[in-house]
């Protein structure tokens, strides 16, 4: 493939509210076993690029630990590989990536030192599927100086979250509006872009020049009249997690199996950092509906429409309905818990009852563990 990856991945959230505290939303985990990161490196690697970037910053170490090897992306054997760039101090200065575009400029060694012409730039918070060689092959034909992916969402979406953008007959970006307060249209970008990569260097060189820092209001906004930028319209599935309702919904979706047809049975696969646990055991008498489950769990009790990610005990007599339970949670017998996200490696005392009526409850709790 004639280009090479960046995923931007240093961003924090506060939509995330208390589930940011330990991780970057990049290493959200998604679908049971995955991280939201995830897709965008399937993407790369099932597209066949083989040099992918990923710039990272707000609480680092979790994704740090996640990539700690190319080899489950299947990246770079004799060629390319996955670099991961944090910020550090350097002869040039020691700041902090101040946007996106300063996190591009701040590694464009990086971007000089490759040979492929375009490079493919994307969100590592993103749940997608994209042929990313389609997508170039699209750019290419459209000789445009960048391409954005959008996509067509309901009229009541709030246009506050996204960039919006209105084309012409062919395609070409007329009006692109960051995060508006109200829009004339509804279709939104979904943070990819191709560009050239010389291109690219020579725009980020002129941003950090006049100390502009964000790739979007910096660049796609500045230059949409000066330069030729195209929306390259998806129909497929595309979720951004942005806010815990963003990311209690991606996570029910899976849920569907529409969706898991999708991504888990129709070619290409996504691919993760592959942990070695036992299989789940179901105990005598469980009751369990509509859910995902993944390795390493023990299940008593009943369980309804919910994601048990990794390592989770569920005791006797449980309840869990529409909720969502992270890594390695102990849930002690007789516990009620419901529309809620339980945070990772806690511990539930037995007898607990949780529910939110109207929304998502985030339960962090950190119990002393009980002995298995
Ligand atoms: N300083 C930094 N260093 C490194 N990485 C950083 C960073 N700041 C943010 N990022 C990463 O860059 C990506 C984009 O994050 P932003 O906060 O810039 O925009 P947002 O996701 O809100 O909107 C964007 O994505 C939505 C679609 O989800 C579009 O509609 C919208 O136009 C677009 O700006 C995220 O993956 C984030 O982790």
């Amino acid at each position: 493939m004639r280009a090479i990856g960046i995923i931007l991945a240093g961003g924090s959230s506060s939509r995330m509210q208390e589930l940011s505290k330990k991780r970057a939303v990049c290493a959200m985990p998604v679908a049971g076993f995955y991280r939201s990161i995830d897709f965008a490196l399937s993407n790369m690697t099932n597209s066949h690029i083989q040099t992918v970037a990923v710039f990272t910053q707000y609480n680092a170490g979790s994704l740090n630990s996640h990539l700690s090897s190319s080899k489950w992306w299947d990246f770079g054997r004799k060629q390319g590989g996955l670099y991961v760039f944090t910020p550090a101090v350097k002869a040039s200065g020691n700041l902090w990536y101040r946007g996106t575009a300063d996190a591009i400029a701040q590694n464009l060694d990086f971007l000089r030192g490759c040979h492929e012409p375009y490079v493919i730039i994307t969100s590592g918070d993103c749940v997608y599927k994209m042929d990313y060689a389609k997508l170039l092959e699209y750019h290419i034909q459209k000789q445009a100086d960048i391409t954005v992916v959008c996509k067509d969402m309901p009229a009541d979406i709030d246009t506050e979250r996204f960039g919006t953008i209105r084309m012409n007959e062919e395609s070409r970006i007329e009006e692109f509006e960051e995060k508006p307060v109200v829009s004339r249209s509804n279709t939104i970008s979904c943070g990819i872009y191709v560009i050239r990569r010389r291109q690219l260097i020579e725009l980020i060189e002129r941003a950090e020049e006049e100390e502009r820092y964000d790739f979007v209001r910096d660049i796609l906004v500045r230059y949409k009249d000066m330069k030729r930028i195209y929306g390259y319209k998806i129909k497929e599935y595309w979720n951004n997690i942005a806010s815990v309702e963003d990311y209690y919904r991606t996570n029910m979706d899976f849920l569907k199996p529409e969706v898991r047809q999708y991504f888990f049975r129709e070619y290409p696969g996504i691919y993760t950092k592959v942990v070695d646990l036992p299989p789940a055991k179901y105990n005598v008498g469980v009751n369990v509906k509509n859910s995902l489950i993944s390795s390493g769990c023990i299940i008593n009790g009943a369980i309804e429409d919910s994601v048990i990610f990794k390592g989770a005990f569920v005791g006797n007599n449980c309840y869990i309905k529409n909720s969502i339970i992270l890594n390695d949670v102990y849930i002690g017998d007789n516990s009620h818990i419901e529309n809620c996200i339980v945070e990772s490696h806690g511990t539930i005392q037995a007898n607990s009852y949780y529910k939110e009526e109207n929304g998502i409850k985030i339960v962090v709790e950190n119990n002393e563990r009980y002995v298995l």
